[in-house]
């Protein structure tokens, strides 16, 4: 039971008003009182604007829902369903041309184009771990996946593995810091005599193609070279030479590792991977991202035998070809992803004792726990333009856009920051934000310093906003479709035609096959080719591999070209709807299609609700870890709810494929002491938010998971007390 304690009209969970006033408040210089009041009538202000963009929303949807009802049996007509969508404003007109006005960002948002790690902030270990990702060891990410295209054999060091990966490095070397004679695989020594870089190798003595790449170096205490700094594309690569480590050791001259720029900036994520269902989750949350602003965050460590403290590292320093210091930011650039506009929260209740919506207390708590960043005389700092990052998630539509920016001026106003230090990310995630981007990009062109394509989420509403319109196709098809390719394109270009290049990140989705690394470098690439300056990766070493592609890609240059071609806008593409149309599933691919799905949703789910893991590792049907969160889940239920709602499958056919995939979802978590298995009762709560995602999907809130998995959570959790 949450015990509450008053403030300024407004019952808080005790846990968060101990939290907020004994640790996020103090040393802010903000005021208690003040800060109660101007919260209180920040919630009871826009919490009524709030509720009633949802109601919007799900008014279009019922429109959405009817129209496709009645025009099913005729067949879809583009122009007909164009000027019904701008009839009821679903698509609005666009305005006229304007360049975004955000103030000056830091350079990994602006000019540094690199990878973007994504991690749970309720998972300390990790939470530091991806802070830390800005620098990553090459030949570990070489050695330990499958890059190269097959994985480490036994547990001890494999030599022939190791000259597969010393090669492919060099290969790299090659492309981002080419030397001007022969090849880095020939190197036979390095040296640095006042302040020039030499380079010996086959064909005698050399240097580096371009010498302006030489960034610096540093010695070690006998003054033997120990570290050169390269740069290319904005990114640092530092050699390392280490002759008593066994690989610098083999290697002629000296070099046992490419420490590599990797995840340059990384979003401390309060949304779609972490369960956080009240109070004590939420303090939970806070607490690690307060001591992430800070930086005092520790976590202990234990890996085998070994025990150690994380935490956030120091910057890099070298010297420079003049002698000059150089000091590079050991960590990435910390951002932070809110919730939505959706949920609401048992943490605090407003004066009518209804709960309060989530969006708001986390835009005011995030912001003051990030205050302490600003805050700082010495040491590290996040932000050197004193700048707050927040990404907003799932918005539908520049209206909502504008409630963001609206919710944040309070916020500022609250906490006396000056206006616009809460820098927008903008997640295209949503339909309606898709066909209205350049409109919701206006709506926060003050702020706005990313726009991102977050096809996981745009593909459930892609599902959900045209429910009625018929069978989908199956999940594997929609990444071909015309909508898909339409919406990465046009949200490329209309970021540029709105001036974010060089000011803002234009980013890309996530890569969630954690383990296929040789897939990713083959195909994530695609994405600074697409103009992208950043993109997401699920994992640290994801974030190492997929840097080598920004050394290959110069993304300004690509950005230049791509707004040069004046591609046509597409908006009819994007409005195609991935029906299967003629397609005739077999059984068998029906089968399996519903299989599939419920499998990827009870391996989440029961993680979810039994254990409060909010992202995890979950094998598909053919045995290939997918990462899972609330997106793919969304997917893969609204998938399952779509084929229910047209007959292609019929109850019991799904909940045959539930309660077998239960079965399997248990075996594969069998070694897990904690783990309570689904079958063969099918009575827990777990089982029952999976059925409750499947069976009543159409009627969830755009689709979304998280009325299902909070309410079954937090059901577990007061079973529990
Ligand atoms: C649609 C969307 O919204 S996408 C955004 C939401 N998704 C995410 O944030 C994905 C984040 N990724 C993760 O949570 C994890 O990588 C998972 C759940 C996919 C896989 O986790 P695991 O199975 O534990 O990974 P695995 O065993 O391969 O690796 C664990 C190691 O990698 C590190 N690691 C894995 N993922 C991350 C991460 N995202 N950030 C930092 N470190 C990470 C861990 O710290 C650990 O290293 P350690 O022992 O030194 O602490
Ligand atoms: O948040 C990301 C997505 O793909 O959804
Ligand atoms: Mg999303």
């Amino acid at each position: 039971m949450t015990q509450y304690v008053d403030r300024a009209e407004l019952k808080i969970a005790d846990e968060l008003a101990r939290f907020i006033e004994d640790q996020a408040l103090a040393g802010t210089g903000v005021d208690v009182d003040a800060f109660w009041a101007g919260f209180s009538e920040m919630i009871h202000s826009l919490g009524p604007k709030n509720r009633s963009l949802l109601d919007h929303r799900e008014e279009l949807q019922s429109k959405l829902d009817d129209w496709h009802a009645h025009h099913r049996a005729e067949g879809f007509s583009a122009e007909a369903y164009k000027s019904f969508l701008t009839e009821i404003g679903y698509l609005l007109p666009e305005g006229p041309d304007f360049e975004i006005e955000t103030p000056p960002t830091d350079p990994e948002i602006a000019q540094v184009c690199g990878p973007q790690l994504v991690v749970p902030i309720t998972n300390a270990r990790y939470a530091l771990n991806a802070a830390n990702a800005r620098w990553g060891s090459l030949y570990d990410a070489l050695y330990g996946t499958d890059a190269l295209g097959d994985l480490p054999s036994g547990a001890g060091y494999d030599p022939e593995r190791g000259a597969r990966v010393v090669a492919r490095a060099k290969q790299f070397l090659d492309t981002a810091a080419p030397l001007a004679g022969g090849s880095w695989a020939d190197v036979t020594a390095l040296r640095v005599e006042n302040g020039v870089f030499f380079v010996e190798n086959a064909v005698g003595e050399t240097g580096l193609a371009d010498p302006a790449q030489f960034a610096g170096f540093n010695t070690d205490r006998q003054g033997a070279l120990a570290q050169v700094l390269l740069r290319n594309n904005g990114l640092h690569v530092c050699v390392v030479l280490d002759p008593d480590t066994e690989v610098g050791q083999s290697d002629p001259a000296d070099i046992a590792d490419l420490l590599i720029e990797s995840a340059i900036s990384s979003i401390m994520d309060f949304e779609d991977s972490v369960a956080c269902v009240d109070a004590q989750d939420k303090v939970q949350a806070y607490s690690n991202w307060l001591g992430l602003m800070k930086g005092d965050l520790r976590e202990e460590v234990r890996k085998g035998d070994k025990q150690f403290t994380r935490k956030l590292e120091d910057d890099l320093h070298f010297t420079g070809s003049g002698g000059e210091p150089v000091t590079l930011k050991g960590r990435a650039l910390m951002l932070v992803r809110n919730v939505g506009h959706l949920m609401t929260t048992p943490a605090i209740l407003c004066h009518d004792e209804q709960e309060a919506p989530e969006g708001l207390m986390d835009a005011m708590i995030t912001t003051l726990c990030a205050m302490h960043d600003l805050a700082k005389t010495a040491g590290p700092r996040n932000s050197e333009t004193k700048s707050i990052y927040v990404v907003k998630p799932k918005m539908h539509g520049p209206e909502e856009v504008a409630f963001a920016c609206q919710i944040f001026d309070q916020v500022e106003a609250v906490l006396g920051l000056p206006a616009n230090t809460v820098k927008l990310g903008i997640m295209d995630e949503e339909r309606r934000t898709s066909v209205n981007l350049k409109e919701c990009i206006r709506a926060a062109s003050h702020r706005v310093a990313f726009i991102n394509t977050g096809f996981l989420d745009r593909t459930g509403d892609e599902i959900h906003s045209a429910m009625q319109a018929g069978p989908m196709l199956r999940k594997g098809d929609m990444k071909s479709q015309p909508w898909i390719a339409a919406y990465e394109d046009r949200n490329v270009d209309i970021g540029l035609a709105c001036g974010l290049a060089g000011r803002a990140q234009i980013g890309k989705g996530m890569w969630a096959m954690p383990d296929r690394m040789a897939d990713m470098l083959e195909a994530k690439i695609g994405h600074p080719l697409a103009g992208a300056n950043c993109a997401w990766v699920p994992s640290p070493t994801a974030a190492t591999l997929h840097a080598t592609h920004y050394h290959r890609v110069d993304v300004p240059k690509r950005q230049r070209e791509i707004a040069a071609m004046n591609r046509p806008a597409r908006l009819d593409d994007l409005l195609t709807i991935p029906l299967a149309g003629g397609k005739n599933y077999s059984d068998a691919e029906i089968t399996a299609e519903i299989e599939n799905n419920a499998q990827g949703i009870l391996g989440y789910v029961v993680r979810w609700v039994d254990a409060g893991v909010g992202c995890s590792k979950v094998p598909d049907i053919h045995d290939v870890g997918l990462m899972e969160d609330r997106a793919t889940c969304r997917i893969s239920s609204q998938a399952i709810a779509n084929w229910l709602e047209h007959g292609v499958v019929n109850e019991t056919q799904v909940m045959e494929a539930l309660r077998k995939m239960a079965e399997v979802v248990d075996r594969q978590n069998a070694g897990d002491p904690d783990y309570r298995p689904m079958a063969p009762g099918y009575d827990g709560f777990a089982f029952q938010a999976a059925c409750d995602l499947c069976f009543l999907g159409t009627v969830q809130p755009s689709g979304y998971t998280e009325p299902v998995l909070h309410q079954r959570r937090a059901q577990l959790k007061e079973e529990q007390a």
